[in-house]
């Protein structure tokens, strides 16, 4: 079975991490082999570096040292963690990649889309996902979720002001109009079924 990369993208609190679990289930019901993985970490020296990235006060990195650093991250992670999994023929469904750098850093941090890109091709040589599904909603719905279960603004990205999550997600939007074919937005509202099964429909061309 060829081997495939799947990222799930998308601001503070729209569910990646739950329908990150419930889409590696429900492809593991379809007898796909699946490695779960997260950035950033996703490997030892990422998780390391995951630490130096959401510990501390808001202004502990300045965007480009926090670009330097989710970049070297994900060179790890994509060296040790994704390529030789999907090289072997297993599906890799990872919560956060790339485009999460060019939305935080490049869009809404201001360092552009191709500082990102550049840093990519050093340390992951372009390694790209076969498809990348952003779950898309109101940052307000999205917050309000994050508090009704006593959770958010526990990390140095959670802290930022509003605006900065609104141009964090209008640069997501931005990033999926340009590349349709590999970019799916997916409506992040409704039951975590719901959207389990909308995820399922976007990669429903993929599937064995
Ligand atoms: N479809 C949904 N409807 C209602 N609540 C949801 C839904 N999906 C997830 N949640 C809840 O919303 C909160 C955030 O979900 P989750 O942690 O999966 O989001 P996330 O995008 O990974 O957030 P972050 O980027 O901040 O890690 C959790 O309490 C989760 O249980
Ligand atoms: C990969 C990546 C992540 N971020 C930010 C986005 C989030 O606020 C945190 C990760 O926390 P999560 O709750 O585990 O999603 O890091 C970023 O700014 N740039 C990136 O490349």
């Amino acid at each position: 079975m060829a081997g495939r990369f799947i990222t799930l993208e998308g601001g503070e609190g729209v569910g990646k991490s739950t329908q990150a679990k419930a889409l590696a289930a429900a492809l593991r019901s379809r007898g796909i082999d699946v490695v779960q993985t997260r950035e950033p970490g996703g490997s030892e020296g990422a998780e390391a570096i995951r630490r130096l990235l959401l510990e501390g006060g808001a202004d502990r990195w300045n965007a480009r040292a926090e670009a330097l650093l989710f970049a070297a991250a994900r060179a790890d992670h994509v060296a040790r963690t994704i390529r030789p999994a999907v090289e072997a023929g297993q599906w890799v469904v990872c919560d956060r990649f790339l485009d999460s750098s060019i939305a935080y850093q490049g869009g809404a941090d201001g360092l552009g889309d191709k500082a990102i890109r550049d840093l990519h091709a050093i340390g992951s040589e372009n390694f790209l996902p076969d498809r990348t599904l952003l779950l898309d909603m109101p940052v307000d719905d999205a917050s309000f979720r994050q508090a009704a279960a006593g959770i958010g603004q526990s990390d140095r990205f959670e802290k930022r002001e509003g605006a900065f999550h609104d141009r964090v997600k209008a640069s997501f939007l931005e990033i999926a109009g340009a590349e349709p074919g590999r970019i799916r937005v997916i409506s992040a509202e409704g039951t975590p079924e719901d959207v389990t099964a909308r995820l399922m429909d976007a990669l429903s061309d993929l599937l064995p």
